[in-house]
């Protein structure tokens, strides 16, 4: 047997048969377990491996699964998953008609609650504990595992807040790794390292919010954590337990560095090396892109501001960062904040460039509306991972962003067609607007640029026709345009390709033309078609009393599980075959 012990684990039941003296042994051939399994399909490393003991003890000393247990975000998961009834079918995680890279609900019993975004473990944990004593039981316990990173959010106070305040049955326990995805930043981790280091003589302030507090503990000592948890069983009421543990730990590379191995890709099972990188020149990604013109424009506007809740690398702000460490900040999980400080800066004449992934910019909604928009306050938002985001699935696919955006007065939203047009909107934000702007853009690649070519300045709300047609009019946002003309090519002659980055202001003047001159448009774009691209078309089109046909394509009103993009494209006839084929019928009607 591969690994002998685990292969007896199917279920916390099995785990719960063993002897204390066998679990360091099970803890060895899960990391290993895991380390294969990510090595071959890729996903969420160190998080996994950090929590490996800490998962062991949880399951051996609470009964799971009516004891809940709430993962924060729920990247670390995966021992969690592999000893709850997902071993044999842990090669299918994150893949499409897998299972899900993080907990879900209605995938087993065991993942309490859904997660994928971060910080909200604890507000769970609380409701479900008031609905337990509600309903008479006393006895549940009530878990939230949250990271040192994700504990910082200001969802999280807001649930120990409450918590502590309440009866309830509700354990938290601080996973505290001292980094994120990159290295936890804010004057709570200052705190937390004084803790750690027993420098932080004063008061306790999970203690002072009236939590029962133990801590810090070697969270890689199961017998530890068993004895800690033995203790913690007998107390009611709202305790926290702080677990000191390495992000990575048992993989070399992956302890020294940490922020590559949050989520490595490919890499040697054996000896933890990372895949090389393909040779064959590839363009640049669209982060790299926003990252490295952001520095180039910096340089000469000095008003310019870098601002990313926790995503430096994944933005690439990380430049900005590294050059001018004055005027570009990682503010941690806290979106919310991100969005407000970006508002304040631009009050005070400052242009603040705010990086934030699609799906995250959800959790900062009122801001947006409130704080910026309202006041007609020029911030530019540079929406990263807009669209389908692939392996991460539902909870992180950025679809939502023109639906929910485009409804808020005084926004400009706009989608680059490629990376040269996203060069060309920063350009010409950083120039002065006088209304905020979104600007979104895909997770990856583009297509190749030049990095030289002189910026230009984009007129706002004004669409562009970029192939002639005389029997179809194509309409396309962001970067499915690239999809968009390779469709005219095929079809020559007859689509006419009309590109609208700017979903806000419409361009209605070109729409006009459109509605008269085609009896059919096709839409496209890489986001919900339910109030993005799609419905401001039909908008237009029926106010203008339009007669012709209107097929509109996009993501449908679903949310769409996880995938590479193109198997998720193909699930919703969105490959460049299916469009094709859908084209070559509609041409045929
Ligand atoms: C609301 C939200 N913002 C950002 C992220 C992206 N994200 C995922 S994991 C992570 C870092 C979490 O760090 P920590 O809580 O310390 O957990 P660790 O990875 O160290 O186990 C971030 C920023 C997210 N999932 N949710
Ligand atoms: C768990 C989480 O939210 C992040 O790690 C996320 O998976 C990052 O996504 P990217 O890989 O697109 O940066
Ligand atoms: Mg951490």
């Amino acid at each position: 047997m591969k690994y002998p012990l685990l292969e007896t684990i199917d279920f916390p039941s099995d785990l719960r048969e063993l002897p204390v003296d066998k679990l360091e042994a099970l803890a060895a051939e899960m990391r290993r377990f895991i380390i294969e399994a990510v090595a071959a399909k890729e996903g969420h490393l160190g998080a996994s491996l950090g929590v490996v003991e800490l998962t062991l003890a949880l399951h051996y000393a609470f009964n799971t699964p009516y004891d809940k247990l709430i993962w924060d975000v729920g990247h670390q998961a995966y021992g969690h998953k592999i000893i709850t009834g997902r071993r044999s079918v842990f090669d299918t995680n994150r893949q499409f008609k897998g299972i899900s890279g993080f907990p879900k609900m209605a995938e087993s019993e065991y993942d309490a609650f859904g997660t994928g975004h971060s910080s909200t473990s604890i507000s769970a944990a609380l409701g479900m504990a008031i609905a337990s004593r509600l309903q008479g039981d006393t006895k549940r316990e009530h878990i939230a595992v949250i990271g040192d990173a994700s504990i910082a959010s200001g969802m999280a106070f807001e649930a120990l807040n409450h918590a502590g305040d309440s009866k309830a049955n509700i354990l938290v326990i601080l996973n505290d790794n001292a980094i994120g995805i990159d290295p936890s930043v804010g004057a709570l981790k200052n705190y937390l390292t004084q803790v750690k280091t027993g420098s932080q003589r004063s008061v306790n302030i999970f203690e002072a919010l009236n939590f029962r507090y133990f801590g810090p503990v070697d969270g890689h000592d199961i017998d530890k954590l068993l004895e800690i948890f033995k203790t913690l069983k007998k107390i009611e009421g709202p305790k926290f337990l702080h677990v000191i543990t390495t992000k990575g730990k048992g993989l070399k590379q992956a302890e020294r560095d940490q922020v590559k191995y949050h989520a490595p890709g490919k890499f040697d099972a054996l000896t933890g090396e990372l895949s090389p990188a393909k040779e064959a020149p590839q363009p640049p990604k669209y982060q790299d892109v926003f990252g490295l013109t952001l520095v180039e424009l910096a340089k000469k506007n000095p008003k310019i501001v870098g601002i990313t809740p926790a995503m430096p690398t994944g933005s690439s702000m990380k430049y900005m960062m590294q050059a001018f460490p004055e005027r570009a900040f990682d503010v941690g999980i806290a979106e919310q904040h991100a969005v407000t400080l970006a508002a304040g800066i631009a009050a005070s004449g400052g242009i603040a460039f705010c990086a934030v992934y699609s799906t995250f910019l959800q959790r900062a909604y009122d801001q947006l509306i409130h704080d910026v928009a309202l006041q007609k306050l020029p911030v530019v938002f540079c929406i990263d991972r807009a669209g389908l985001v692939g392996e991460d699935g539902a909870t992180h696919h950025g679809v939502f962003d023109l639906a929910y955006l485009r409804c808020i007065p005084n926004l400009i939203i706009y989608a680059p067609r490629n990376e040269e047009s996203l060069r060309n909107i920063m350009f010409t934000a950083q120039e002065g607007l006088d209304l905020p702007i979104a600007i979104r853009y895909p997770r990856g690649r583009g297509t190749v640029i030049d990095w030289k070519k002189p910026f230009e300045k984009i007129e706002l709300g004004k669409a562009e026709k970029l192939t002639e047609g005389d029997r179809l009019a194509l309409i396309v946002t962001g970067h499915f345009t690239e999809k968009a003309l390779k469709l005219a090519k095929i079809f020559s002659g007859s689509i006419a390709v009309y590109y609208f980055g700017f979903i806000k202001p419409l361009d209605t003047e070109t729409l006009q033309d459109v509605f008269s001159t085609y009896d059919k448009i096709l839409t496209l774009e890489d986001g919900v078609v339910k109030g993005g691209l799609a419905s401001a078309i039909a908008e237009i089109a029926l106010s203008s009393n339009y007669k012709g046909k209107i097929i509109s394509l996009g993501i449908p009103d679903e949310f769409m599980e996880q995938g590479s993009t193109e198997e998720l494209y193909q699930s919703i006839g969105l490959t460049d075959a299916q469009l094709q084929s859908t084209i070559h019928e509609l041409l045929a009607e």
